[in-house]
């Protein structure tokens, strides 16, 4: 950055240094003019007794005497004005001095900006490196997805309209020469020329998407329309992030990919399950009509770091309530159930996926089953001394009551499975929202209260 302080004592220093050299250079023409002037003083002597020895007078001679002299005096005048200017210059730059006490120039020069420095990253020759478009890319998952393809050497364009990404997520990327961070919104075409696309862009949380609920069905309808338009034109492979949520409040447990679902078509989470039930149908859709090339994952509860402080899921509810002893709050009577994968996993199991040969809909998700009841207990029993109790509140309209995902069909196809047990991912994520108080607290700013259902303002 250019400090504008620096800039004007820089000038200052130019200027003072110029009168210096100006200076210098009127003293030699001064002490010159004197000797010649001198020189002809002392021709005059001689030349007037030359005169008074009956030799007759040079008429230029005694005039240049006189033009000497004004020469000296105006010479002598120009010193007493550089002088004065060279001083006041000196008194500008004192008063420039920094506040904190260091004096002149030398105080002022400021550190130049340092070269950012990168996590190192794969080499690949043109033929192995893909470029990859991730829309939601400056999301939770989108940015741990950035995190992995850049580190196996590809070149990552991460779209985002960050309503709930952030450019934090994936700031330690921006200015590497394979990353670029475009701000846009899926509802818009985009076009750009990659080889696979991976579709995350949508809220996910049920506060945020019930928080526009035209929107959130915009995203996931226009969104993958034009991403499959874009894959179509390029012949790109496309991947949707679609969901547990497409099996709604499930009569079939745990939930293969064969299953139907049981969703309202009505209710406030049908804007999310629908918007991703029709994305499901258009990927199906332009893969029969168009021959694009398409991967369905259908993602269960994912936790980890880098989601949102108000977030409003389960986990950084918890977390976030049983790190400052606040009561720990169940919907309904905690019977629910829910079964939550790290989102290394997930991250794993969506590249396996695009990189295979399968179109149909795959389960990502860990089996790992507890009740919210239990959860909760988990929870506040790994954040050591916390004093949180445990409350219940009322229930949330159709929350699903049972979820636990069939993973055979994601062993057999792409050869996935987690790998990381709950409790330990759930210590990593205790870790990172601590780190995260602390840093509100440090910046003055106050921890946002956990977010519920409908919590967000709604939009009318
Ligand atoms: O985490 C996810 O990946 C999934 O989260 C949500 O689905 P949901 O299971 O309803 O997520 P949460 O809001 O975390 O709720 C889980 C359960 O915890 C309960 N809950 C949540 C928050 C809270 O403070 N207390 C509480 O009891 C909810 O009522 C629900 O029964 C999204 O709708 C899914 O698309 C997404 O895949």
């Amino acid at each position: 950055m250019l400090n504008p302080r620096r800039i004007r004592n820089q000038s200052f220093s130019m200027a003072a240094r110029g009168a210096c050299a100006a200076l210098v250079t009127l003293f030699f023409v001064f002490v010159l003019i004197t000797n010649t002037s001198n020189k002809s003083i002392s021709n005059d002597v001689v030349d007037q007794r030359e005169q008074e020895e009956g030799q007759g007078e040079s008429p230029g001679e005694s005039s240049k005497n006189v033009v000497v002299d004004d020469g000296v005096s105006s010479l002598l005048e120009r010193i007493k004005v550089l002088e004065d200017e060279l001083s006041s210059l000196r008194t500008r730059m004192d008063d420039a001095d920094d506040k904190d006490g260091n004096v002149g120039v030398d105080a002022v020069v400021a550190p130049l900006p340092t070269t950012k420095s990168f996590p190192s990253v794969r080499y690949r020759n043109e033929e192995n490196r893909k470029r990859v478009l991730i829309t939601g890319g400056a999301g939770f998952v989108g940015s741990h997805l950035v995190d992995k393809l850049m580190l196996d050497g590809h070149e990552v364009i991460a779209l985002d309209n960050y309503f709930t990404g952030r450019k934090k997520n994936v700031e330690h990327w921006i200015g590497h020469p394979n990353f670029e961070m475009v701000h846009h919104d899926v509802v818009n075409p985009y076009f750009v020329e990659v080889d696979q696309i991976y579709h995350l862009a949508s809220p996910a949380s049920p506060p945020h998407y019930m928080y526009n609920p035209v929107k959130t069905i915009k995203t996931n309808t226009l969104g993958t329309i034009n991403m499959l338009g874009l894959a179509k034109r390029v012949k790109a492979t496309v991947l949707l992030a679609s969901t547990s949520e497409v099996y709604g409040d499930p009569e079939v447990h745990p939930q293969p990919e064969s299953y139907w679902g049981h969703v309202n078509t009505i209710g406030p989470r049908s804007c999310y399950d629908e918007g991703k039930r029709v994305a499901e149908s258009l990927m199906i859709a332009y893969n029969k009509q168009e021959n694009v090339k398409i991967r369905i994952a259908r993602i269960f509860n994912t936790f980890g770091p880098r989601m949102h402080m108000n977030d409003g899921r389960v986990v950084s509810n918890f977390i976030i309530q049983a790190l400052q002893d606040n009561p720990i709050t169940i919907y309904g009577n905690g019977t629910q159930t829910r079964s939550f994968q790290y989102v290394t996993d997930l991250v794993d199991g969506l590249i396996k996926l695009m990189n295979s040969n399968y179109s149909a809909p795959v389960n990502i998700g860990n089996p790992e089953e507890h009740t919210i009841g239990q959860f909760a207990t988990i929870i506040r029993d790994l954040v050591p001394g916390s004093k949180s109790e445990i409350i219940n509140l009322e229930s949330q309209q159709d929350d699903p009551q049972q979820r636990r995902p069939d993973i055979r069909r994601a062993a057999e196809q792409i050869s996935w499975k987690p790998q990381i047990l709950m409790k330990d991912g759930l210590l990593k994520t205790i870790e990172y929202f601590r780190a995260e108080i602390d840093r509100n607290k440090r910046g003055g700013k106050p921890v946002p209260e956990p977010v519920r259902h409908g919590g967000l303002e709604s939009r009318r």
